[in-house]
C-alpha cells in the first residue's frame, strides 16, 4: 500500500515556487483508481485525503504507517462522499449504503471500513477526507438531502452556487471534521469570491463533474502573494490555514470542501478585502 506524505510548507518559501513546485507541494493529482484506495497524509491539519473506488470486488481502507495506530480509525474520524454511482460501505459489521452525492461520517474506534460498488458499471467513487480525533461520535449516512443547503451567489457574477453542509454541528456530531460540497449552477464558474482565509482551519478542495478539457484555475496563497494551479477534473487543493482558496472554472463545476482544526464555526472567516488581492 503506498500513501503519500505532503510536508507543510512556510509561506515565506511559497513566494518562491516555480509551477511543478507548487502543484508537488499543493495538488493532489490522482485521488481514484478502479479497484485501489488512494492516500495523501498532509501535515496541515493531518489531513488524510483520498479516494476508494471499488469496482468489481470490496475495497478495504488501509492502515499505513503514517497513522502510527494498528488501526486506521484508533485515533481518527473519517468522512466520505460518493461522487460516483450508488456504493455501500461496510464499518464494523453494519452495512451502509450510499448513493451518489450522500455523505459518511465514521467516528474514532469504528473498526474496519470496506467499500463496495452497487454496480461495476457504474462503480462508486468515495472520497475520503479524515481528521485526526479524540472522542467517539455515531457513525451516520447524511443524504445530499439532509445537509444544510444554502443557496448564494448571483447570476450577474456568474457564482450563483448550491452550499451543502453535511458534517457540520447540527447536522452531524464530528470532533473537527467539517465536510460538505458546493454545486455551481450552469454559467456560474466562480467559487468563494471575494475570497477569506482561516488561520486556525485549514481546508481541502476536490474539484469533481468538469468535462475532460475543462479546468478551474483555483487561486491560492496569501492574499498579498496570490498564486494558481490549473485544476481538472478529480483533483484536490491543499489549503493550509493562511491560504486563500477560491477559483473559477472554464465551465460549471462542483467541490467538496473539507476543514480540520481549532473550531468547526464556518462562518468563522477573515474575509479579504479586493483591494489587498494581488
Ligand atoms: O470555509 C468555507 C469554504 O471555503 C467553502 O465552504 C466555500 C464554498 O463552498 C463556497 O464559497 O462555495
Ligand atoms: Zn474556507
Amino acid at each position: 500500500m503506498t500513501i503519500e506524505i505532503r510536508q507543510v510548507a512556510h509561506p515565506e518559501a511559497v513566494r518562491g515556487f516555480d509551477t511543478e513546485t507548487l502543484r508537488r507541494h499543493f495538488l493532489i493529482e490522482r485521488l481514484f483508481s478502479p479497484g485501489e484506495v488512494l492516500l495523501t497524509y498532509s501535515h496541515i491539519d493531518r489531513l488524510v485525503v483520498g479516494g476508494a473506488m471499488p469496482v468489481d470486488a470490496p475495497v478495504t481502507l488501509p492502515t499505513p504507517k503514517a497513522v502510527g495506530t494498528d488501526a486506521f480509525l484508533a485515533r481518527r474520524e473519517l468522512g466520505a462522499i460518493n461522487v460516483g454511482g450508488p456504493g455501500r460501505v461496510r464499518v464494523g459489521g453494519a452495512v451502509h449504503a450510499v448513493g451518489p452525492r450522500d455523505a459518511l461520517y465514521v467516528g474514532m474506534g469504528a473498526g474496519e471500513v470496506v467499500f463496495e460498488s452497487d454496480d461495476a458499471a457504474s462503480p462508486a467513487k468515495f472520497y475520503l477526507v479524515s481528521t485526526p480525533a479524540h472522542a467517539a461520535h455515531e457513525t451516520v449516512v447524511i443524504p445530499a438531502e439532509r445537509a444544510n443547503r444554502m443557496e448564494v451567489g448571483d447570476q450577474a457574477t456568474s457564482n450563483r452556487r448550491t452550499i451543502r453542509q453535511y458534517i457540520i454541528p447540527g447536522v452531524c456530531t464530528s470532533c473537527q471534521l467539517v465536510m460538505g460540497l458546493t454545486q455551481l449552477e450552469p454559467g456560474s464558474m466562480w467559487n468563494t469570491m471575494p475570497c477569506h482565509t482561516h488561520d486556525r482551519r485549514s481546508e481541502v478542495y476536490l474539484y469533481f463533474d468538469l468535462d475532460p478539457n475543462a479546468r478551474v484555475l483555483h487561486l491560492m496563497g496569501e492574499p498579498s502573494e496570490t498564486r494558481h494551479l490549473v485544476v481538472a477534473s478529480e483533483q484536490a487543493v491543499l489549503s493550509p490555514g493562511w491560504s486563500i482558496h477560491s477559483g473559477v472554472g472554464t465551465s460549471h463545476y462542483a467541490f467538496i470542501w473539507a476543514m480540520g482544526g481549532d473550531n468547526q464555526d464556518y462562518t468563522d472567516m477573515d474575509m479579504v478585502a479586493m483591494s489587498a488581492l494581488r
